[in-house]
């Protein structure tokens, strides 16, 4: 049987919690699979620091369960322009539509394709002929180009992460057609939604000219790759167990204990603009100012991991987060109430499943969001009897499945104060109904279904390429 290879720029111990929902997936299926997870280590080698080149540096293996971990560390510049620049400075604000927020240095670029090739350098020698490899998201776009560069022929697919955003949102990068040129380099691209899928067909018909072979299959630049939408699900019978576990129970019951008078709605995020936390917040105000008889008793717990720190854009976000909790409160706030708690801190995951269970409302409203997870975490924490209500942009991945949730506009403050209002009276019947309707899809489409999925269609795809020798970026 083939070897699984994984390869994301985070890697995560498997049977360890992370915060960030690749790395929460990625150990999923890895845990399932076994194989081998081949990543950036988290460190950085600061310049000056003694030591071997970038090349010869060795690799740290680690064996984590039926997982063999392999991780490289990166020179502090290249990971500087790799990571902060390229991957979050340009790909992700413009993948998010947010090209005011990209700063388009033609540094960037070139850290990022070193740390790419030296990704491809590192792993070229520990992969097998038969091998399965799976790469993941928008860091590592260019990384099966470079893997052919270097004689590879395995099978390759890539899974885009994040949105990705229409054609002419695309073009304002400079060398977008390198980019997109790059995905042709994979037997398989998969994406969250049928409308990033659809993004991506519309582009590759009018930029790159590609012939559609149908059933997803298109040929450009000499070679044919397929592409689809592969929405990313969660472990559901695992987030159920962990609710079980005594952390979950502890959760649930020290907030229905502390909260009793209260209904608490639940904002999950990492401190990130995609996320659309300020237009939260001014939801939030909105319906203590619309409609009083929610004061005193809707609480807002909204968690916001620390995320990206050294991106200047996550930075002003933070401030802007904590400046308007700081006036809600400052304006709303009782002596015995606080509408909004606000944690710029990651929690525990075991710990959710009871922080979820115990709110009558989540607050899911990116922006932009690939997917969103905590949205799927969220409806299978729930008491069935009595089930919470998700509010959720219809600007996230998870939107396309999730169609009994309260979908909202995050952008209109006021309809989704309205629709925050509505969920918070919603009654029972309504709750139960909707709630088991969101389950249903959500355990049809989990994280082994993601992976099997993806998986088999990688395996299928037709190798009409073999033999034919990948010119180079
Ligand atoms: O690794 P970080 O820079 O700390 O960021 C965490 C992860 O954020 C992004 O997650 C995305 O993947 C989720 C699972 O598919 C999806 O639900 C979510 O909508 C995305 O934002 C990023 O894509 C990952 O690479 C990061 O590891
Ligand atoms: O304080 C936190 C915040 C988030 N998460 C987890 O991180 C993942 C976030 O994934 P999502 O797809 O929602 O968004 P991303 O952060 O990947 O953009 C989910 O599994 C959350 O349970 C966590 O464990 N602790």
């Amino acid at each position: 049987m083939s070897r699984l290879v994984v390869v994301s720029n985070r890697v995560a111990d498997p049977r360890k919690t992370a915060a960030g929902g690749l790395a929460v997936a990625l150990a999923e299926v890895l845990n399932n699979t076994g194989g081998m997870w081949f990543g950036w280590s988290g460190k950085t080698i600061e310049p000056g620091e003694p030591g071997p080149h970038a090349q010869e540096r060795p690799l740290h293996t680690h064996q984590a369960g039926p997982v063999k971990l392999v991780t490289m560390d990166l020179d502090r510049q290249d990971y500087d322009a790799y990571y902060g620049g390229y991957s979050n400075g340009v790909l992700w604000p413009v993948f998010h539509y947010r090209l005011d927020l990209a700063d388009f240095d033609p540094a960037y670029i070139t850290g990022y394709r070193k740390a790419n090739q030296l990704f491809a350098q590192k792993l070229r020698p520990l992969l097998r002929d038969d091998d399965i490899i799976w790469i993941h998201d928008y860091h590592l776009i260019p990384l099966a180009a470079e893997l052919r560069a270097l004689g590879c022929t395995q099978r390759i697919g890539f899974f885009l992460h994040i949105p990705l955003p229409p054609p002419l949102i695309l073009a304002a990068i400079p060398g977008h057609d390198w980019l997109i040129r790059a995905l042709f380099a994979y037997d398989l691209v998969g994406f969250q939604s049928n409308a990033d899928h659809e993004h991506f067909c519309r582009y590759v018909q009018a930029e790159a000219h590609a012939q559609d072979l149908g059933r997803g299959r298109w040929r450009a630049f000499n070679r044919t790759v397929q592409a689809g939408a592969f929405p990313i699900g969660i472990d559901v019978d695992e987030f159920v167990a962990l609710g079980q576990a005594s952390e979950g129970r502890e959760m649930y019951e020290r907030m229905t204990r502390e909260y009793s008078r209260r209904q608490l709605l639940v904002g999950v995020d990492r401190l990130d603009y995609s996320k659309g936390l300020p237009h939260r917040m001014q939801a939030f105000r909105s319906l203590l100012q619309n409609f009083p008889e929610n004061r005193r008793v809707a609480t807002l717990i909204q968690i916001a991991s620390p995320s990206r720190e050294e991106v200047d854009a996550y930075t002003d976000i933070l401030h802007e987060i904590e400046s308007l909790c700081g006036s809600i409160n400052g304006n709303y706030g009782e002596l015995d109430w606080m509408p909004v708690r606000y944690m710029h801190r990651n929690v525990a995951r075991p710990r959710l499943p009871g922080l979820y269970r115990a709110s009558r409302v989540a607050l899911v409203t990116p922006l932009r969001d690939g997917m969103n997870l905590v949205a799927k975490e969220f409806v299978v924490a729930q008491d069935p009897a009595d089930p919470g209500v998700l509010v959720l942009s219809r600007f996230a991945g998870a939107a396309e499945q999730l169609k009994e949730a309260l979908l909202v506009n995050p952008y209109d403050i006021e309809a989704t104060a309205n629709a925050i209002n509505l969920a918070l009276h919603m009654p029972i019947e309504e709750r139960r109904t909707r709630h088991q309707a969101l389950l249903a899809t959500i355990r049809r489409c989990d994280v082994h279904w993601w992976c099997n999925t993806f998986l088999e269609t990688l395996a299928h795809t037709q190798a009409e390429v073999s033999g034919t020798p990948w010119l180079r970026l």
